[in-house]
Order: structure tokens, then sequence, then C-alpha cells
């Protein structure tokens, strides 16, 4: 059976102006990644803030073109058709996303009930009643009460408009949902309660989904498989148990080794933080190179090709953040 979605060779990259002395130059969010979706399944992408994980699910929701690949949603090409002509495509409905913070992705003008009726009525041509019985229908779906239909965003809590953007998302019936750090902006008690209900949204309505997350204590919960992406280059995808147990990609490892865990009663406590001014890091405070910056013993050849570019571009931001249990 064909995938549902099957990225082949996606390029996405944006112009970097002149600044500071630094010439102007390109910065590839998204280099080279193929990757499939099942029907049905849930992918988790992963990697440290500015690895494009944000840009590749972009793509894939056609908010915005690739420079080069395809992005085969049941077998049609969808990178053929320009995301600014995609609002009406017939495939439109089928994929959906959700996104980090509901509070402004929904219209603050537009009540519960109506910002679900509006993609019923442009997706799936639906009208009047019939609308706002199938908007009824999705916000029952999150368990938002009746009571709260008629409310503005502002006057909604934080896990209520996270349930009005995901009955915005299910109610035209999509295939696909693309989420994107959909909890992050929530606290952790209603994180949960989130999680739970897109878990029991999935096994009942069948959806596959893209969940784009930099927690990993989230990713290994919700998803079946995981795809980790490294300075916009995908470096490892697996079943999720498989590449949290046994990471096959060092820096993987890393952001696995990264995770914080609450120690077991009786574990020892965790090593004294840093003095100021002593050495350790292999990272160099100086903001525009890595101290092992082409002479990294785990095999980062992807950090030492992208280097070069990156420096004077915050390239520290998206420093690896490999353990340092085998220094040079
Ligand atoms: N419109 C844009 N113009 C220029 N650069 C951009 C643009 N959008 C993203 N970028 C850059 O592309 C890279 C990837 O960004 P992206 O938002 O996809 O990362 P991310 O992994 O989703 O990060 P985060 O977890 O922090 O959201 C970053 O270096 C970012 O600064």
């Amino acid at each position: 059976m064909t995938a549902l979605l099957d990225l082949q060779g996606l390029h996405r990259r944006f112009r970097v102006p002149e600044a500071a002395g630094r010439p102007a130059g390109w910065l590839h969010a998204v280099e080279d990644v193929s990757l499939t979706l099942g029907r049905g399944e849930a992918l988790g992408l992963v990697g440290e803030s500015g690895c494009g994980k944000s840009t590749l699910a972009g793509l894939v929701a056609r908010l915005a073109d690739p420079d080069q690949g395809r992005i085969l949603f049941d077998g049609e090409d969808l990178a053929r058709l320009p995301a600014r002509r995609a609002a009406h495509a017939p495939w439109r409905r089928r994929i959906q996303m959700v996104f980090q913070d509901p509070g402004e992705s929904l219209d603050p003008r537009l009540t519960a009930i109506q910002a679900v009726m509006r993609p019923l009525r442009r997706l799936n041509g639906l009208k009047g009643a019939a609308a706002e019985t199938a908007a009824r229908r999705a916000l029952d779906r999150v368990h938002l009460p009746r009571s709260l239909h008629d409310r503005l965003p502002h006057q909604l809590s934080g896990g209520q408009l996270a349930r009005v953007g995901i009955a915005r998302a299910i109610a035209p019936g999509p295939d696909l949902l693309i989420l994107d750090e959909p909890t992050s902006a929530l606290d952790v008690s209603i994180q949960a309660v989130i999680l739970t209900l897109l878990h029991d949204l999935r096994a009942e309505l069948g959806l596959a989904c893209l969940f784009v997350s930099h927690d990993l204590n989230v990713v290994r919960l919700v998803t079946d498989r995981v795809a980790v992406m490294y300075l916009g280059r995908l470096i490892e995808t697996g079943p999720t148990a498989r590449v949290f147990d046994a990471p096959a990609h060092p820096y993987t490892a890393g952001l696995i080794a990264a995770i914080p865990r609450i120690p077991a009663p009786g574990a020892p406590p965790p090593p004294r933080r840093r003095l100021a001014g002593e050495p350790a890091s292999p990272i160099d405070p100086d903001p525009q190179r890595c101290r092992f910056e082409g002479r990294c013993p785990r095999a980062a050849a992807i950090c030492r090709e992208r280097m070069p570019q990156l420096a004077g571009q915050g390239a520290r931001q998206v420093a690896c953040h490999l353990p340092l249990a085998d220094p040079v």
C-alpha cells in the first residue's frame, strides 16, 4: 500500500541579508528531506530549535513552496500547485494544521462555533444549519461544553482554546493532521489532557499525524515513529521505541541523553553546576564558532559542512548538544 504522505528530496532555503560585516547568503532550512507517513500513523519530527521542523511542516501544510522536491499525498504531487493557489485545492480539507498557540491562530472576532464553521463552509461547502450542526459535533468531540460555544477567544482558557483549535482542524474530516508544538503553550496539567484527547481522536478518526515538537517526552508518548532533524537534514528515522532505546546516530543519542528526568528516590544527586569562569563546555562561548569545528569526534559531518556557512548567522543557537562523555 502506498504511503499517505511521501516527501521526496525537499529543499527550502531562505535568503539571509548582509549584516554586521557578514555577506548575504542562503540559509538551508530544509535540505534534501525524504520521508514517508503511513495512513493512521503518528510521526514525530524532533530536533533542537532552528533545525527546520516548522519549515518542513509548513511545506507539507502547503503554507510555503519548496525550492525543490515532491510532496506526494495519496500519490498526488502537491508541490506542483503553488502554495498561494492551494487554498481551494480538492485535497485542502484532507490536510489540516493545529498551531502552537491557539490564542494567536484563532480570529479574535469569531466565537468558538464560528471559528469551526469557517473551514466547514470554505472546504466542505456546508451552509447555514448544516455547517453549525457539523461544527457543534466537532466541538462536542473535543469536549468543549456547549455553554462555551458562543464565547470569543479572550473569554476562553488556554486548554479551551486548544480544544477549539483541534475542533477546527478535525471538522473538515482530514486524513492528516499537522501539529506544530500543539501543547507547548499550555500548563503541564493541561498538556496531558490535550495529549490524551489527541490520542483518542487519532484512534477514533484514523488520523495520520505529523507531530512537531522539541519535547521528546511528549513525542515518545504520542508517536509511532520519529524523524530526527539536524541543521535542516534528517539524520535518523525509525520506530519511536527503537530510536529512544537504541538511537543509531550520536546526535540522536545526545538529544535523548539531554531529556530532563525526575531522579528516582535515593538516586545520587545530579552533578554540581559549573562555577563562573570554569572551562568545560566543548561549545566555545564565542557565538560565532564551535570549538570543535572541523574536528568533531562524533561523525557530525553535517555540522562540519554547515558550520562555515552558518557562522555569524546565530549558529550557536543550533549548536550540538552532544554529551560531554568523550571529549576530544
Ligand atoms: N521566513 C524566514 N526567513 C528567513 N529565515 C527563516 C524563515 N523561517 C525560518 N527561517 C530560519 O530557518 C531555520 C529553521 O527554522 P524553523 O522555524 O523551521 O526551525 P524549528 O526547528 O521549527 O525551530 P523551533 O523549534 O525554534 O520552532 C532557522 O534558522 C530560522 O531562523
